[in-house]
């Protein structure tokens, strides 16, 4: 089967300095992969130059066997991305982000029905970014990241700022739309997640992949979460 993601080698820079240096990944369609490591390790950088927020400077990037590591513009077309909240313009409302990241406001709520449920996206759609809380934008963010159809989606550390009901729906969602066919890659910071629903993942330390999870290693972790924590914290340090 053709992988969904297909990283070699992949290295990025930021400000001329490189932040992200040879990573290696795959990511099979209908599959949650997780991203995890140390604060500053490099996880937003490599999850943003994926999405073609930012370019890599070396490797490859293969997106349902399409070479694009050197076409930004491709990458963020295929791929589904949730905006960092904090760079919501604040004048505009919920409703204007979502049609100028996709579709027709009607097609994504149709699209995306069970999502916007788990988000309680309706009522949020009218407030002005600038008015919601953290969390609201948050939910707000992960819609962006589906409001255009798109078989591969990232997530940078989706569950921040939610609310534990919110958490725990939305995750709900996320896991069947995998189980549709979807390739999810989030970063997290929280164990239970990535042992108990991602398939596979990597560790990163100051910018390289220290560790690669696999579903045995993931599927081991859920049996004996303590010993893969400790495991993990060893890793990570
Ligand atoms: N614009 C930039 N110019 C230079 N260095 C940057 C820039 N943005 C981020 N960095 C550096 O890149 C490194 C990785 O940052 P990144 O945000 O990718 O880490 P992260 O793993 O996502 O961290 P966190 O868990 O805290 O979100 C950090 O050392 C950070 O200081």
């Amino acid at each position: 089967m053709t992988a969904a993601l297909t990283i070699t080698d992949l290295s990025v820079n930021r400000s001329g300095q490189a932040i992200v240096q040879d990573v290696r990944a795959s990511v099979p369609p209908a599959s949650w992969f997780g991203v995890i490591g140390a604060n500053g390790s490099g996880k937003t950088t490599l999850l943003r130059a994926i999405a073609g927020r930012l370019p890599i400077v070396r490797g490859s990037c293969a997106v349902f066997g399409e070479e694009v590591a050197q076409d930004r513009g491709a990458r963020a077309q295929v791929i589904g991305f949730a905006p960092p909240i904090e760079h919501f313009p604040a004048s505009l409302r919920l409703r204007q982000l979502l049609e100028l990241a996709g579709d027709p406001i009607d097609a994504q709520h149709d699209r995306n029905g069970d999502l916007w449920d788990a988000l309680g996206l309706t009522e949020l759609l009218d407030i002005p970014a600038g008015e919601c809380s953290s969390g609201m934008r948050q939910r707000a963010a992960i819609a962006l990241a589906f409001a255009k159809p798109c078989r591969i989606v990232i997530l940078d550390e989706p569950f921040n700022w939610l609310d534990p009901v919110a958490a725990f729906d939305i995750r709900a969602v996320l896991s069947r739309l995998v189980a549709d066919g979807l390739a999810l890659i989030t970063a997290l910071h929280d164990l239970t997640t990535l042992c108990g629903f991602c398939d596979s993942g990597i560790v990163m330390a100051k910018g390289r992949v220290s560790l690669t999870l696999d579903t045995d290693m993931l599927r081991a972790g859920r049996n004996d979460s303590a010993r893969f924590e400790s495991d993990l914290v060893r890793a990570l340090r």
